[in-house]
């Protein structure tokens, strides 16, 4: 059998996923190793990522290899098979701390530059916000998003419930829109007839002229939009909503999505801040000037400059921002025994698994009493702001979904080529001045205009069209499939949706759709037609756009399965190649802080165990290998059988945590390895270690428990010392030894 180019690689990332890599990937070793697989890794965690960048700042022995681009370039080619964990998305505060460590730790990094003035500064900058926000999957996302619950996680769901909170009819909480000015109401799109460079050209009322984004390629049939968002509107948007939270006596929260939308999320972030504390902003403008104090990165900043002050000027501006707190609504924390409210940082609260996580625990958020409350959750734009209203109103209605009996919403999200609004940082610009911004094209025709005001957030968003072409395809594939209604969520009132459903209505006919159930409906029917499926118990597709991807598959998965970590979430690659997620959820900075304090980790592993058996089985598929199909279904058992035995990380200290699932996932793999008999040497293969396994069950177990309750020292957040973290991600010496004999 040929075994031929049998790569898969496995990233290493940041916090609980990084964790569990240090002991999950010498088991996955030990079984890939059996089929002539060979799995490598390759480092994109955001430590690595800020190397790989500054080679001019560091030593030889100090430089790292860029493994983002490798492997951005390795996902357009058809041999690619890579596994992908969550990584960290970092905002400009965590990206500052991350530097604060790498220079701790010897690495001669320049500071962020705060305040740029010269040339230099602002190209430092400029390399420094490359690495920022959602840096790592729109560079690996060549491909559309295939993501549902397998059917052994829905079947666990079904019978091991996790909580709902229950809802009530009365409930005050909702969901707060702007109803002009955002980028919703501003939207004009076009299809381009054929390929030109275009160009984005400010034009001041002044008469300024400025050329803010230089030659742009655009590929015949690719779909461009713009839209605004008015500074203006939305800060009376956000006084106006400010009041009425006080008035209805309801937290107050702000869901956005600073991380993959790191230009325009951000300012808009600092709006609410800056609003939310007006008082303290305006009678402190020159002390915060002076400060470097940006609202952009939340009122935690504003915490940690002050401390500069002499204290009797901290004092006053500590105490102005406590009388803030007298006369506004109360605040959702994120932390209330640390006192952490929403509004601290940018990326506590992000937008596509905080609602869902509100929306499951009865509408109500954190108060700074350590209860749960109604709250009113502010997403400005009304571009997918209103299912999360239509989806309130249901469970207002009909109360809480019943993880026992509810059915499914999968999805497939248009996202190869950094579609839509994930693909727009670069060409999202805060406006200098009033005037007009316009999209000129290479003969200077005008393809889209706006007239714009100082501190206005404009922006561009582009869709290919081959992408689009194999968004549509990859709808029909799932809807065939299963045989369940596709429905793709389009609004014929938004310019660019209206591009949209011109293509899926001219590629549909391209395929076989007999007997398929497919329909387009605006968001908000879409989210009613799939919720009410779902309280019947019926599963629906969602074919949707790049943002409601990301909304939905934390979405339904949170209210379906308890968390989005459980979800299978494949993304075939454009040419050829596979792209393997881990759930679809992210690093859960809570984890490792649970784990430093008592050596207890609950991440759950599944995402990357569902991953490893898909990533195996394309490899066996591509490369003809036979092995490799053997060791993907016998994952597949493994992995179902863990889950009916109980033997996933539980939530608190005591029992087993992720370490000890990965050791019942090796036991059960190694067993079902023995038990199959396609393949007669993997079955005397794994003789010997599933025996072993078995034999020393009690003991494995007992010292992976042994080390609980204490606190551990891994060396690091971002940069932990490896042969610490292995030390503690591997601390049977009994497992140990079964595996690496291999
Ligand atoms: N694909 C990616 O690379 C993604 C990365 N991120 C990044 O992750 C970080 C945190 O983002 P956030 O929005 O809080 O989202 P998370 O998905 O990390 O967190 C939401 C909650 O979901 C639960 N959860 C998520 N994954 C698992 C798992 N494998 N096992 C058990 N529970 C899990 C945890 O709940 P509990 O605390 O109750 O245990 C967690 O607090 C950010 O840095 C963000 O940029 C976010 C999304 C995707
Ligand atoms: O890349 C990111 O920052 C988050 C990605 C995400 O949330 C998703 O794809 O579901
Ligand atoms: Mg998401």
């Amino acid at each position: 059998m040929s075994t031929h180019n049998s790569k898969i690689i496995y990233t290493q990332t940041d916090e609980a996923p990084a964790l569990a890599t240090y002991s999950f990937l010498p088991i996955v070793k030990a079984f890939t190793e059996s089929a002539g697989v060979v799995v490598e890794t390759r480092d994109i965690s955001l430590a690595s990522r800020i190397l790989a960048n500054f080679p001019d700042y560091l030593t030889e022995e100090q430089r790292q290899a860029d493994a983002l681009t490798e492997l951005g370039q390795l996902a357009a080619n058809p041999d690619a098979n890579i596994i992908k964990l969550p990584n960290i998305s970092a905002s400009l505060p965590q990206l500052k701390d991350a530097l604060k460590e790498l220079r701790k730790k010897g690495y001669a990094l320049p500071l962020y530059p705060n305040d740029p003035v010269t040339e230099a500064d602002f190209e430092l900058r400029a390399r420094y916000d490359k690495i920022k926000g959602s840096a790592v999957n729109p560079v690996l996302r060549e491909g559309n998003s295939d993501r549902r619950a397998p059917a052994s996680v829905k079947e666990y769901a079904r019978n091991n419930p996790h909580e709902m909170g229950a809802w009530s009819s009365d409930s005050k909480s909702h969901v707060a829109h702007m109803s002009h000015g955002d980028f919703y109401g501003s939207e004009k799109s076009v299809t381009l007839a054929e390929a030109t460079d275009v160009s984005v050209e400010f034009i001041g009322a002044n008469g300024t002229n400025k050329t803010l984004k230089k030659k742009l390629s655009l590929l015949a049939g690719e779909v461009i939009d713009a839209s605004v968002l008015e500074r203006k509107a939305l800060r009376e948007f956000l006084r106006a909503e400010i009041a009425d939270a006080k008035a209805k006596d309801v937290l107050l929260s702000v869901h956005l999505k600073a991380t993959m939308m790191k230009v325009s999320d951000p300012i808009i972030f600092g709006h609410a801040v800056s609003v939310f504390y007006a008082p303290v902003f305006e009678k402190y403008a020159d002390v915060f000037e002076e400060l470097n104090i940006d609202a952009n990165n939340g009122l935690g900043d504003v915490l940690a400059k002050i401390k500069k002050l002499p204290d009797d000027q901290r004092l006053a501006i500590e105490a102005d921002i406590t009388a803030c707190y007298t006369d506004r609504p109360r605040l959702a924390m994120v932390n209330s025994d640390k006192g952490i409210t929403n509004l601290h940082v940018p990326n506590d609260i992000i937008v596509d698994a905080s609602m869902p996580a509100m929306i499951r625990a009865s509408g109500k958020m954190w108060g700074s009493d350590g209860g749960l409350h109604d709250t009113k959750a502010i997403i400005p734009d009304r571009c997918y702001a209103t299912i999360y209203q239509v989806t309130i109103d249901y469970c207002k209605k009909h109360g809480a979904f019943d993880p026992r009996t509810m059915g499914s919403v999968s999805n497939v999200g248009l996202m190869a080529q950094q579609a839509e609004e994930y693909g727009s940082h670069d060409k999202t610009f805060q406006i200098e001045g009033d005037g007009v911004v316009r999209v000129v094209d290479a003969n200077g025709n005008t393809l889209i205009e706006h007239t714009v005001a100082e501190g206005d957030i404009w922006r561009m968003c582009q869709a290919k069209d081959a992408p689009i072409r194999d968004w549509v395809k990859l709808a029909v594939t799932r809807a065939r499939a299963t045989g369940n209604p596709a429905i793709f969520w389009l609004d014929e009132k938004r310019s660019h949706d209206a591009q949209l459903i011109a293509k899926v209505n001219a590629y549909l006919p391209e395929h076989d759709i007999s007997g398929l159930d497919i329909q387009i409906m605006n968001p908000d029917d879409a989210t009613l037609y799939s919720l009410e499926r779902l309280k019947q118990g019926l599963d629906t597709i969602s074919v949707t756009g790049n943002v409601l991807r990301d909304y939905l598959t934390d979405l339904f998965p949170i209210l379906e399965v308890g968390t989005s970590a459980k979800m299978l979430s494949i993304v075939p690659l454009m040419n050829g190649g596979g792209l393997f997620e881990t759930g679809a959820g992210g690093s859960a900075p809570k984890h490792v802080q649970q784990f430093l304090e008592e050596d207890f980790l609950r991440w759950d592993s599944l995402g990357e165990f569902m991953a490893l058996s898909a990533s195996l089985e394309h490899l066996a598929h591509v490369n003809d290998n036979a092995r490799a199909s053997v060791l993907a279904e016998t994952l597949d058992k493994a992995t179902g059988q863990l889950l009916v035995e109980h033997k996933s990380p539980g939530r608190k200290v005591g029992g087993i945590d992720n370490r000890g699932s990965h050791f019942y996932l090796a036991l059960y793999w190694a067993n079902a390895l023995v038990a199959q008999d396609k393949d007669a040497s993997l079955k005397a293969y794994f003789e010997p270690m599933a025996k072993a396994l078995a034999q020393n069950e009690a003991k494995i177990v007992s010292e992976l428990e042994e080390v609980q309750r204490s606190s551990v020292d891994i060396g690091g957040y971002y940069l932990p010392d490896p042969a610490l973290a292995e030390k503690a991600l591997r601390p049977s010496k009994t497992l140990n030894a079964i595996i690496d004999q291999r």
